[in-house]
């Protein structure tokens, strides 16, 4: 296939949805190039017998590359849309890397004057709070969230829950489910009216790959 109108632009989110997405995409039947790796330093990656070209970009961003539509397509975690709240379509649930978004603390601790919640997803700790009508104070952190509470730097965090082995090893138990989290396909708004031909196709394609064979009998 040459680069036709048809063309379809997907942001792939490196990390650890990666090799989930791209096992997906060949279930699904696409012909993946062997230089699509985990391991690849390389950003963009052309499959023009397939008609995609694949973006490599950092999961938190890939609402952003899709919102302004120099992605087509993407692959992003429900937690990242519900942070974001992106002006895209949530076409389907690709129901990969499966995890929990929660509220998570120090056993046995009870509330403090003046409650901190440290956080890599502020957006979904507040609005969470506000509608359970509790006042906290939300802090920002990019990463190790689980930490804050040991060393007295919030009272409680939201993050995600998968194993639940990082809470254990840090003595931290598990108190409020906020959302299931998995892994969706989404789509710019004007792509999907200009290219909805081949988004319907691939859509359809994904869906027999997520649910099996039967799903449109
Ligand atoms: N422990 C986990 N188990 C399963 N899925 C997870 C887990 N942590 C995060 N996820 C899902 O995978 C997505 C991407 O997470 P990943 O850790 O690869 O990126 P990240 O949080 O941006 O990390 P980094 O900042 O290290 O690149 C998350 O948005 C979430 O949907
Ligand atoms: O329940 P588990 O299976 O232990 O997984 C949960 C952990 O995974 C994620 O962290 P990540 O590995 O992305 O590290 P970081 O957020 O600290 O950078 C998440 O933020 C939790 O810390």
């Amino acid at each position: 296939m040459t680069k036709t109108d048809q063309h379809l632009t997907v942001a792939m989110p490196k990390g650890r949805i990666f090799t989930e997405a791209l096992h997906l995409l060949k279930e699904a039947g696409f012909a993946m190039p062997e230089e699509m790796a985990e391991n690849s330093r390389k950003l963009t990656v052309e499959v023009p017998e397939e008609g995609f070209t694949f973006l490599m970009v950092k999961p938190v961003d890939v609402p952003t590359y899709v919102e302004h539509g120099v992605a087509d397509l993407g692959v992003v975690g429900k937690d990242i849309l519900m942070e974001e709240n992106r002006d895209v379509y949530e076409l389907l649930d690709l129901n990969i890397s499966p995890c929990r978004v929660c509220v998570a603390g120090m056993p046995g601790r009870g509330p403090s004057l003046n409650p901190k919640v440290a956080t890599k997803y502020p957006r979904i700790a507040d609005r969470y709070f506000r509608e359970q009508g509790q006042q906290v104070e939300v802090v920002r952190l990019n990463g190790s969230v689980e930490l804050a509470p040991l060393i007295g730097l919030s009272d409680r965090i939201v993050d995600i829950v998968s194993t639940g082995r990082t809470l254990r090893e840090n003595g931290l138990v598990e108190m409020e489910e906020i959302a299931h989290v998995t892994s969706r396909l989404i789509a710019n708004r004007a792509s999907y009216r200009l290219k909805r031909t081949r988004i319907d196709q691939m859509h359809q394609q994904l869906t027999v790959a997520v649910h099996g064979e039967g799903v449109f009998k």
